[in-house]
């Protein structure tokens, strides 16, 4: 596959990659890695898959298969990621202490590979606020956290600007801005048709303004990780010039092995990680880990008079409360018929957020819960935290699960009446109600999959699908 590339681009990256050019523009002629990232809560790491060397749950692939059709894939086991892009691992791992319970903010959230990563990295005593500014995106991110199954993740929808009014908040800022997408160009040709020198400019600004929109929110000593998939200077290192000029930040300098192939840049003082598709596997990155030198100290948080988080009932919670691991660590509210699971350390800072921000999900949601009888909701079955002595499971196959999926009638011949736990290779999928005689299909309809499955199912068929527990 050979990319017609936009003039000036060329021009550009010529003068930027000097010799290194012609294998710049070979490598954008080669088909793009696939890789996935193993959720290490749900799944074992596969063993015959080659590793993505700068993250401990990354993983190539040597062909991409047809997710949609792997049960586990819908069971949040993985999350199918850029490999570079997994760099923010080190990131974080260097530039902060991820035993402490630490407020974290992914402020482009959507569609969630970074939040997730972030949210398996973190200590479960700490709270990650996941955003996206576009709503029906925002939902897509919600779904993708539902299916990971953290407990201490608040999905919210609101422009940077509202967010930054929550004054040194957050140990750890992760801006992944919108970009002019240099570095998807292989990956995704329109990205190529969209670019536009008018619009690197464009987006350099946006950049500028989200980085200003959001800084106030960062606890003075705490660490912003800024990220783009493009490669002009612009975007990245002179936004980063550009910020070390407004406020009091400087870059935290990451430690590399030469075999990873990642470029170090510095303009100003600023240091920044570049991936090229030429000297690593994956597509263009950059990434640079900023330390905020100085700002208003953290506010301290008290309790509201009149909460805006309502707590469940002694009764509603008796209902729900042994179907969580670890009941203790969990504060139940209740917002009309749902009640949610919030961890019970951020109740104060949780207030907050709710009360300011559009929060489109948080915690766990576990049940409905109506004239005392209480019905399990999916996130339940999908989170690391439902309780495996509170309902029976059910084992499935391979075809059986993407029925399931596919919302059709399954049969579980040995399970007892009442709620059930479906689950594939032991990772849950969502709940089946047994009857007498048939299983009501509770999987969401909005979750499920819409291509049909006839063709798939094929005996001749099933044996070559992909499932990640296989490798
Ligand atoms: C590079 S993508 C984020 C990808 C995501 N971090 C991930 O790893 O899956 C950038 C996101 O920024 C959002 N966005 C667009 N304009 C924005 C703005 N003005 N402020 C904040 N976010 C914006 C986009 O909707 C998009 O979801």
């Amino acid at each position: 596959m050979s990319l017609a590339l936009p003039v000036s681009f060329q021009t550009r990256m010529q003068t930027q990659l000097g010799e290194a050019y012609p294998a710049f523009a070979d490598a954008l002629a080669q088909p793009s890695p696939t890789s996935i990232r193993v959720n290490k809560a749900k799944l074992a790491l596969p063993t015959s898959l080659q590793p993505v060397p700068w993250t401990e749950t990354g993983f190539y692939l040597s062909a991409r298969p047809s997710f949609t059709l792997d049960p586990l894939f819908h069971g949040g086991a993985y999350y199918v990621q850029e490999a570079s892009s997994m760099f923010l691992e080190q990131a974080l791992r260097q530039s902060v202490d991820l035993d402490q319970p630490l407020a974290v903010l992914d402020l482009c959230g959507a569609p969630g590979g970074k939040s997730t990563h972030i949210a398996s990295l973190l200590s479960p005593e700490s709270l990650l606020v996941a955003n996206e500014v576009i709503k029906p995106r925002a939902n897509i991110l919600a779904e993708n956290i539902q299916k990971w199954g953290s407990g201490n993740v608040v999905v919210t929808n609101n422009d940077p600007s509202h967010i930054g009014q929550l004054t040194s908040f957050f140990d750890v800022l992760v801006v992944d801005a919108p970009c002019s997408g240099e570095g998807m160009f292989r990956k995704d040709p329109d990205a190529v048709n969209e670019w536009s020198e008018a619009n690197v400019k464009l987006c350099s600004e946006r950049q500028r303004r989200i980085l200003m929109d959001v800084w106030d929110a960062l606890k003075p000593g705490g660490v912003l990780i800024y990220s783009t998939c493009t490669y002009n200077r612009e975007e990245n290192e002179e936004n980063l010039a550009w910020l070390a000029r407004q406020q009091d930040a400087e870059t935290i300098t990451l430690q590399l092995q030469p075999e990873w192939g990642i470029t170090e840049t510095e303009l100003e003082g600023m240091h920044g990680y570049r991936f090229y598709p030429h000297r690593t596997q994956g597509e263009g990155f950059f990434l640079a880990a900023v330390r905020k030198t100085d700002g208003e100290e953290a506010r301290t948080f008290k309790k509201s008079k009149r909460p805006y988080l309502v707590s469940a009932s002694k009764q509603e919670k008796a209902l729900v409360q042994d179907w969580l691991k670890e009941p203790k660590a969990w504060e139940f509210v209740k917002h009309k018929e749902t009640l949610r699971a919030l961890p019970a350390a951020w109740m104060l800072e949780l207030e907050q957020l709710y009360e300011n921000l559009r929060v489109v999900y948080g915690g766990i949601e576990v049940a409905e819960v109506m004239k005392n009888n209480a019905k399990p909701l999916p996130a339940l079955a999908l989170s690391q935290y439902v309780s495996e002595d509170a309902f029976p499971s059910a084992e499935v196959d391979f075809p059986t699960a993407l029925r399931y999926l596919h919302r059709e009638d399954i049969a579980l011949e040995d399970s007892a009446n009442g709620w059930v736990l479906v689950q594939f290779q032991g990772v849950a999928l969502g709940w089946g109600k047994k009857l007498q005689n048939r299983v009501n299909n509770h999987y969401p309809k909005e979750w499920r999959i819409r291509m049909s499955l006839d063709e798939a199912l094929k005996p001749e068929n099933v044996a070559a699908l992909f499932t990640l527990g296989d490798q």
